[in-house]
């Protein structure tokens, strides 16, 4: 069945609803300034875990969820931030998820000696050593986490440091130690992640003994399910049994909490077993960073357009990350380029854009998210008012995946949707799996959905175009419609005379009607 998802008004009534400044200011329900369809995650790092820095510079900025890299910081810092961000939410009205990102078990330098990082210059020769040393090694001297490099690497491979920031080639084996000429310069960053390639592909054999969550993202999973996160990303996943298996021990550990684990596309196996991934994971991260160490570069653009659009076929949350505003690490304005990154992320309609380094460690964390925001909401209204939307084939197998009594209402939906023009839809929902299936229609008005569950909330703002709020119990659908009329009225967010559609999963009702 092939069906267009449209919103398109045929006689245009008013302009469109998303935003306008005077009337749909979101206060903090969409946790920003405004809500937006297109959500923000943002990496907290040193520049931005203090709590002022994180109420200021991210949540009052349109941060929807924090993420916590397991590869940096220690565990005293990481329970400090998680917990600063469940503060904001209590205390101050906002409704940020937590995402905790694993390390995995691949390759990576040690620290820098404390340093925050270390310039490789043209010809320089480094010691990469998996000798353990519980001193600061000199300057040029790097460990390596992987006792079996010194053996694995052979003389002449290449060493590409954090996707090839920085390229060595290597001289010399001697014992644990390996020497290595610099032949592309560039900034080293602690903790790096090391690729080997050899002739001109990367090395994967040993990649394929270790396993893609070790002993220590074990117990940084537990802590994560102790602390309450919202969502586990798993670094490097070569298959969908890892995150099938994850499943089944978040579930037995938690006691049925309902922690999303995401997928992050990051190596050259997960691009052979993508669809069944993307069918077993809760969302799917794009990691544009180390994807583009394991593949050429020029095919980054085209993987990334596979699994968005699969994502949305398999009714998935998408992040696109990586280096969208890389050069605002260090300067307060984006490239042209950047810019234009983004812009494609948004056009893609892709659910979230995520910052790395530029809010982690970068001198203008506000900024940054701030270029976000408003590329974000330009491209989104150039789209809605270009009329750009792009027809949504419909698999047959979705329907077959919904279960009976949705499939019906969705169907109903997109018949009402494709007929009339509507001002905003509001859905009840139990778990969010309803507001995930209009989400994907990616409709031209904002979508409210209203759980009495406060993660499933946090959940919901993961995804494209939902504004979550909490509504207590109820399974009478007028007194429903009243209460979330007067919330959303008395914030600016619809008003008298908006077309409105409201669906219930828990009622398994659809109405269209206009507000009081
Ligand atoms: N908690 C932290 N403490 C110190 N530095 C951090 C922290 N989190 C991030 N950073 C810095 O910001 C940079 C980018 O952060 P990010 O977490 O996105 O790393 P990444 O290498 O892109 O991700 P991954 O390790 O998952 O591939 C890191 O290289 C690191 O220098
Ligand atoms: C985010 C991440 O892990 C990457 O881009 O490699
Ligand atoms: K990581
Ligand atoms: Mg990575």
């Amino acid at each position: 069945m092939a069906s267009t998802c449209p919103w398109r008004r045929r006689t245009p009534r008013r302009p469109s609803t998303w935003t306008p400044p005077r009337r749909r200011s979101c206060g903090r329900t969409g946790s920003g300034a405004r809500a937006r369809p297109s959500k923000l995650v943002c990496t907290v790092g040193p520049a931005t875990s203090g709590a002022a820095e994180l109420e200021r510079s991210l949540a009052v900025g349109g941060m929807n969820v924090a993420r916590v890299n397991m590869c940096h910081g220690d565990r005293e810092w990481r329970r400090d931030v998680i917990r600063a961000v469940r503060r904001l939410n209590d205390e101050k009205g906002f409704a940020v998820a937590v995402m905790m990102d694993t390390e995995g078990s691949e390759i990576h330098m040690g620290d820098l000696g404390g340093a925050s990082s270390a310039k490789a210059e043209d010809g320089e020769v480094w010691t990469f050593t998996v000798r353990s040393s519980d001193t600061a090694l000199p300057d040029r001297i790097i460990h390596v986490n992987y006792d079996g490099f010194a053996e694995d690497v052979k003389v002449g491979d290449e060493l590409f440091v954090d996707g090839g920031m920085a390229r060595f080639e290597v001289i010399q084996k001697l014992g644990p130690d390996v020497k290595c000429r610099c032949t592309d310069p560039g900034l080293v960053l602690p903790r790096a992640n090391l690729t080997i390639w050899r002739d001109g592909s990367v090395v994967r054999e040993r990649n394929a003994m270790l396993p893609t969550i070790s002993s220590k993202d074990w117990l940084d999973i537990d802590f994560g399910i102790a602390e309450g996160v919202d969502f586990i990303a798993v670094s490097f996943v070569k298959s969908a049994e890892v995150i099938n298996h994850l499943k089944s021990y978040i579930t037995a550990r938690s006691g049925g909490s309902d922690i999303g684990v995401l997928a992050k596309m990051e190596s050259i196996d997960a691009l052979k077993n993508l669809e069944q991934i993307i069918r077993a994971s809760d969302g799917v991260m794009v990691a544009r960073g180390d994807l583009g160490a394991q593949v050429p570069l020029e095919q980054v653009p085209s993987i990334q357009h596979r699994i968005v659009k699969m994502c949305r076929q398999l009714n998935k949350p998408v992040i696109i990350a990586s280096q969208l505003l890389e050069s605002m690490i260090e300067y307060p304005t984006p490239t042209r380029a950047e810019v234009a990154d983004v812009s494609e992320a948004v056009r893609q309609r892709a659910d979230a854009l995520m910052l790395s380094g530029e809010s982690a460690m970068g001198r203008y964390p506000e900024k940054a998210l701030s270029v976000l925001r408003s590329v974000s909401l330009r491209i989104e209204r150039w789209w809605r008012e270009e009329k750009r939307h792009e027809a949504l084939e419909l698999q047959d197998s979705l329907y077959k995946d919904l279960i009976q009594p949705f499939a019906l209402i969705y169907i109903l939906f997109l018949f009402a949707a494709n007929n009339l023009g509507v001002d905003a839809v509001f859905v009840y929902t139990k778990d969010g799996y309803m507001a995930s299936l209009l989400s994907r229609c990616r409709p031209d008005c904002p979508i409210f959905a209203f759980t009495s569950s406060t993660s499933v909330r946090r959940r919901l703002n993961l995804q494209w175009g939902l504004i979550p709020f909490r509504l207590s119990d109820s399974d009478d659908m007028e007194s429903n419609l009243n209460r979330t009329f007067s919330l959303l009225k008395a914030r600016g967010m619809v008003q008298s005379g908006d077309l409105v559609i409201a669906l219930s999963d828990m009622l398994q009702s659809i109405q269209v009607m206009n507000v009081p």
